[in-house]
């Protein structure tokens, strides 16, 4: 059980039905078609759908009392009885019931937000919490104003650890979610170019990722790359712990190398550690879990066990086989100019393969940068690459840039995912690497599906 109905009304006190009673609410839904036990619907006004027009169904599926818009008329099969918490806007609601709860159970709170690893970063320290403490994280990618308010939704009551993944396309998100979770340490991976369109410049993006201070409680600490200029704003500020490869940070990062299947790296106190992740950004993400591990006092050999039985979340540089044991990285959840070039980067360490191609698509949301960051990824493929392959309006930029270069890779441009698939079979064989990497609105897992 989270709570029930009687505990909702202290919060939404305009109700009808019999609030009071102690009707015991299991779980919080906003979509009617999941199959419930004693659930709250909340309807959420959404951009194809108002899902005050499902309550029959949520009803039907288990739910025993709503939130509910004022404005919006009740229907008349609901029972007299039936518990409907009237309020101005139902993801305010949401979100003012998450806030709620989290102060109800009280956990530990860590926020993690940044351009690049969120996820990944989430799920390294998930893994290591999980080692000593009942622990409670966010779900794949729900990181936003209404994925953030149900994972809070959906912790134990017995929670000792909350670790919530924040995202942004804008500024004043990240402040709303940190004033939700409250959270106790935070972390801010990395500035990169991210949804640049909506926050103008690497400083926008600074700024807005910073925003997960204003609802820190105090008890923790800041967790930041050290080594990015556009944080140095929280050097001098108290509870604030930088990591980073750079003499001078709190917490620095040495030796790192890179095998072929994990990364490896020395703290400065000596500490040897590996993560089953690919890349020097990943000895970061890790650094980030260990240390707040260690603030938390987890042993370090239990630290060291978690990292290595990390469950990441998929599409993150997941490594896949295909048609003809052709092996494949399913980079394609998202990308950001910084994180194609990482994912690029690895590819081109990698050994044990004779022909490595790189499928890139358009990386979204740069607006008016988009042309010479989209151009700037053919900094980082040389010969080391055999075949580009590109798909997208945007990095059509990328492959003209390498043909250019007359570097030896043989590039080519696709206008469809069934042509670009086809141009693969060629090279689908045990010997071949190749790396998918475009934003989430270029779906390449679609083509990955028609290779495998
Ligand atoms: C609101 C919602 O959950 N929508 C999901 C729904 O979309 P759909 O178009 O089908 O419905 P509507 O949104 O129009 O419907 C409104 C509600 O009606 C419900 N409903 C509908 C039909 C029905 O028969 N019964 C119903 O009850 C419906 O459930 C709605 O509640 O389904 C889609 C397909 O599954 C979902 O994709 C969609 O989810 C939206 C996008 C969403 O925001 N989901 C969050 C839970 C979430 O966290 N999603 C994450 C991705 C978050 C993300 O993109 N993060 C960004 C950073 C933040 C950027 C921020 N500015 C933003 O715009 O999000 C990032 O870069 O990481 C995820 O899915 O992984
Ligand atoms: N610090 C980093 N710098 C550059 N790339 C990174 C970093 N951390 C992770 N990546 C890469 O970025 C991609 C996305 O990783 P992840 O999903 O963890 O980030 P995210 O911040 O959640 O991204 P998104 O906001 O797009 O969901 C992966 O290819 C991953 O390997
Ligand atoms: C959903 C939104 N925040 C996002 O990640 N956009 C990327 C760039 C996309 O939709 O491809």
């Amino acid at each position: 059980m989270l709570f029930t109905t009687n505990w909702i009304s202290t919060i939404f006190r305009n109700y009808s039905g019999v609030a009071e009673d102690t009707i015991q609410i299991n779980e919080v839904v906003t979509d009617s078609r999941t199959r419930s036990s004693k659930s709250l619907f909340i309807p959420i006004v959404g951009e194809n759908f108002d899902g005050h027009d499902f309550i029959k169904q949520a009803f039907d599926n288990g739910a025993v009392a709503t939130i509910w818009n004022k404005n919006k008329e009740l229907p008349s099969f609901l029972p007299t009885e039936f518990p409907v918490f009237f309020v101005d806007d139902t993801l305010r609601a949401l979100q003012g019931l998450a806030a709620a709860y989290r102060k109800e159970i009280d956990p530990v709170v860590i926020g993690i937000t940044g351009s690049n690893g969120k996820t990944t970063t989430k799920d390294l320290i998930a893994s290591v919490m999980k080692s000593s403490y009942k622990t409670h994280a966010t779900n794949g990618n729900f990181n936003n104003e209404i994925g953030l308010p149900l994972t809070v939704l959906a912790m134990d009551r017995k929670t000792e650890v909350l670790v919530l993944e924040m995202g942004m396309s804008n500024f004043g998100e990240i402040e709303r979610l940190s004033k939700i979770a409250l959270p106790d340490y935070a972390v801010i991976t990395n500035i990169g170019e991210s949804h640049i369109e909506y926050l103008g410049s690497r400083e926008g993006i600074a700024k807005a990722k910073s925003e997960i201070v204003t609802g820190m409680t105090g008890n923790g600490y800041l967790l930041i790359d050290g080594d990015e200029p556009l944080l140095s704003a929280f050097h001098s500020k108290d509870r604030v712990i930088r990591c980073g490869f750079n003499t001078g940070n709190t917490v620095e990062i040495n030796q790192v190398k890179i095998s072929q299947d994990h990364t490896g790296f020395v703290l400065a106190d000596g500490a040897s550690y590996s993560v089953p992740l690919l890349g020097s950004h990943h000895a970061l993400n890790a650094t980030f879990a260990i240390t707040l591990a260690k603030l938390m006092s987890i042993d370090s050999g239990v630290i060291q066990q978690a990292l290595s039985s990390l469950q990441l979340t998929s599409m993150r540089f997941e490594m896949v086989s295909g048609r003809n044991d052709v092996s494949i990285i399913n980079d394609a959840y998202n990308a950001s100019p910084t994180s194609m070039k990482a994912a690029i980067d690895v590819v081109k360490q990698m050994s044990g393969f004779s022909t490595k191609i790189l499928v890139l698509g358009d990386i979204l949301e740069l607006g008016e940068h988009a042309q010479s960051f989209h151009e700037s990824i053919a900094d980082v493929i040389d010969d080391s690459v055999s075949v580009l392959f590109t798909l997208g309006d945007q990095a059509k930029s990328i492959n003209k840039k390498v043909t250019a270069m007359e570097n030896g890779v043989v590039c080519k441009h696709f206008s469809t995912k069934e042509e670009l698939a086809h141009g693969l079979e060629f090279y689908l064989n045990k010997d071949t690497l190749v790396l998918f990497k475009a934003s989430r609105g270029m779906q390449f897992e679609k083509i990955i599906d028609k290779i495998k």
